[in-house]
């Protein structure tokens, strides 16, 4: 079955409905400007909110930018994470301090817009647990995810993946099972097309979300 993770969630509504949906991870957003963002007392407010991890929890994924080791210390100290979700410009010798630092798995978001993009796969392999494909940010986006984008899928085509790996950039409940027909993803990664409103998750859409990656 379909891995699913629902990135980037703010409040109990839309926890809930990623939990009762059957998401396998969920994401906490780290990243100050994002308008998904949770300071780290909010983020174990929420998290207080799930069940515990013996009784099928999702795994907590902490979505982070170039962040400072001190900044990813405050978050743990306030909330336990399961995986930390690097989604800047850590080069692969940052990811692998930064894994060793916290022992915690690293999931290693590469940006693909080219074929050349994912020559990055071989260079972050032996220091990345996971890889989370998303669409490079477009030109003079705010953000360097979120954005509602999606890449060209065919340039995975014949791409051997050498870590278990997310498929993340646009995905909504209406293309999700085509996007994994097309790619062979085993999982895949939502945010903005399960929203409302920027930054405001939508708890029908997730359901509709994890219905539709279920199903293929
Ligand atoms: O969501 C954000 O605001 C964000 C900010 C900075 C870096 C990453 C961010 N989000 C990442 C994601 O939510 C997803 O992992 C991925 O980019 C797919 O997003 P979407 O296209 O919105 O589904």
């Amino acid at each position: 079955m379909t891995l699913a993770k629902i990135c980037g969630l703010t409040d109990t509504p839309g926890l809930d409905a990623a939990l009762q949906g059957g998401a396998d991870m969920i994401g906490l957003n780290f990243f100050p400007p994002s308008p998904r963002y949770l300071s780290p007392e909010a983020a174990a407010a929420l998290s207080a909110h799930m069940p515990a991890q013996e009784d099928g929890a999702p795994l907590r994924v902490g979505l982070f930018v170039d962040a400072t080791d001190d900044a990813i210390a405050a978050v743990l100290a306030a909330v336990d994470l399961d995986m930390l979700q690097l989604h800047g410009e850590e080069t692969p010798e940052r990811t692998a301090a930064l894994r060793t630092r916290f022992s915690l798995p690293v999931m290693k978001v590469l940006g693909i817009a080219t074929p050349a993009d994912l020559d990055a796969l071989e260079t972050y392999a032996p220091v990345a647990d996971a890889f989370l494909l998303d669409a490079k940010a477009p030109p003079g986006a705010p953000l360097p995810g979120g954005n509602a984008t999606t890449f060209d899928w065919s340039l995975l085509s014949g791409r051997p993946i050498p870590r278990p790996w997310l498929l993340a950039g646009g995905l909504t409940p209406d293309n999700v099972a085509e996007a994994v027909r097309a790619t062979g993803a085993p999982g895949v990664d939502v945010s903005s097309g399960v929203e409302r409103a920027r930054g405001v998750k939508d708890s029908a859409r997730i359901a509709a979300f994890l219905r539709a990656a279920r199903g293929t």
